[in-house]
Parts: C-alpha cells; structure tokens; sequence
C-alpha cells in the first residue's frame, strides 16, 4: 500500500486548542492598595468572556494580568495551569487605540506578527493576504495606518492579532474609539471571525449590549472585585431571557 501524498504546507498555521485561562484568588494594582483583590475567575479553552464594568473598575488591569504584562500581588495568573510570568505569541493583544506601526504598510504590520515567530517569507506573505481578506481589506495592502479609517485601522489590528494562530486574544474595547455604525460592522466581522477561530477570547468593554452580543458569559467587575458572572442565553436577540440579563446586569455596574 502506498502511503498518501504529503499535502502542501497550510499558508496559515493549523487551528490549536484555545488556552484555559485562570485567575486564582488573585490581587492586582499599582500601588499599596490592589485595585482588585482575592479575584477568582476561569476561562475555558474556546470561550468568549467579556469584561465589563464601570470606569476604574479594573477592566484593563485584569486583561493586563492576563497578557503576562502586569504581575500579581497576590494569587496567580494560569494559562493551561501554568503560571503566566510574562507576555508570550500565544495571548494576542488589540487594544483600543491602535498600535500599528506608522511606518508599515496593512502588510507589512500583518506580516510582522509572523516575522517575529520566525515565519518563512512565503508563508508569511500567504497568511498575511488570506487574513487581510477576512477582514475586508483586500486591495489596501500597501497603505499606511494614517491612510485608514478608525474602523480599518481595527481590521488591521484584528488581523495582525489572529494572523499567527494566538490561542488566546485579549482585548481591551477595541471599537472604543469607533461611531456606531463601524463599530457594529466591526462586531458583527468580529463575530464571523471568532467562528472560525478555536481561540479563548476575553474582551472588555463597557457597553453591555457589545457584552451580550459577543460574549459567551459576562463578568461584571466593581467594588475591588467580580460582582457577578452571568451566562449569556443563546439566541440572544430578541429574548426575554437576554433582555433580563441586560437589565441585571445595568443595575450591577
Ligand atoms: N499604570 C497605572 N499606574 C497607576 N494606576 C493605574 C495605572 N493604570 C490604571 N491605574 C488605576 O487602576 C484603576 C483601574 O484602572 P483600569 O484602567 O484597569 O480600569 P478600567 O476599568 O479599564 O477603566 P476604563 O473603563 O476607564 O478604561 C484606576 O483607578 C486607575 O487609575
């Protein structure tokens, strides 16, 4: 019998597992006094769990925790049981304000994701343009960031976030700065997107309905710590269900 033909090498990375994330009684903060305390929190592998809470609450600071880029005062950050002690490839960050390097063509700042794990050109290149497609901006690869709207500066972001396959993508209200229109584009591409993607994600933001829509399950952070951890019920629109949780969860923050 002969043995099957070895199939081409895939332009983008295969599909792994989404990490488990874990905060275990963990304290966090800048100072003497821990912004949040004694917080304990899971996230299972493929989950989407959106942050929310008031102004202060400590929304960017858990995602921080999260990202290996803030360590705790007390407790510990767990990505698959082990203790998170730094930022690694496999946790992508998007943040509000995009981070794209000005100098970088859409390409050129997708491209670069790969560049720093090592990615051959070829692959790069393929992984690059099969991700810039899904995001909508097939035809702008040579542009700069300043030559981009707000909305397709966070394509691009989102784009240089999932091009290398991370197995967990935090991040910390990226359609923030966005009008509403592109900022409900850019919920429904993110949802299409995270479909196809088994990466955990945990997002934060401060818009419930953003929460309700995209999230599997919503944590409402407040008073030092997690006030309240809320599944949230599928189909969402429309629902007697969804609009009661909404309600809830207005009331917590
Ligand atoms: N780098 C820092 N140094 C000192 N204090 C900080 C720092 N970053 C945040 N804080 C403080 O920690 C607290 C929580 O901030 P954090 O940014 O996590 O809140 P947030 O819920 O994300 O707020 P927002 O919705 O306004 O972005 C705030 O009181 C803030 O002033």
């Amino acid at each position: 019998m002969t043995a099957p033909a070895a199939s081409a090498a895939p332009a983008t990375p295969a599909p792994r597992r989404g990490t488990a994330l874990a905060l275990d009684r963990v304290s966090l903060g800048y100072g003497r006094d821990p912004v949040l305390r004694d917080v304990a929190l899971e996230v299972a592998p493929g989950e989407v769990l959106v942050v929310v809470g008031s102004s202060g609450s400590g929304k960017s600071t858990l995602l921080r925790a999260l990202a290996g880029l803030l360590a705790p005062s007390a407790g510990r950050v767990l990505a698959d049981g082990a203790e998170v002690r730094g930022p690694s490839a496999e946790r992508a960050m998007v943040f509000q304000d995009d981070a794209l390097l000005p100098w970088r063509t859409v390409r050129g700042n997708v491209e670069l994701a790969l560049a720093v794990r090592g990615t051959r050109r070829r692959e790069r290149a393929a992984a690059a343009a099969g991700w810039i497609e899904r995001v909508g901006l097939a035809g702008s690869e040579r542009r700069l960031p300043r030559e981009l709207s707000g909305g397709m500066r966070q394509r691009v972001q989102l784009a240089r976030a999932l091009v290398g396959a991370p197995r967990a993508v935090l991040m910390d209200e990226p359609f923030g700065s966005l009008d509403a229109q592109t900022r409900a584009e850019m919920q429904r591409l993110l949802v299409r997107v995270l479909a196809d993607t088994p990466a955990t994600v945990v997002f934060v933001t401060h818009d419930v309905d953003e929460a309700l829509l995209l999230g599997d399950r919503v944590t409402v952070l407040g008073g030092g710590g997690v006030r309240a951890v809320h599944d949230v019920p599928r189909p969402h629109e429309g629902s007697d269900d969804a609009r009661a949780l909404r309600a809830r969860i207005l009331e917590e923050l």
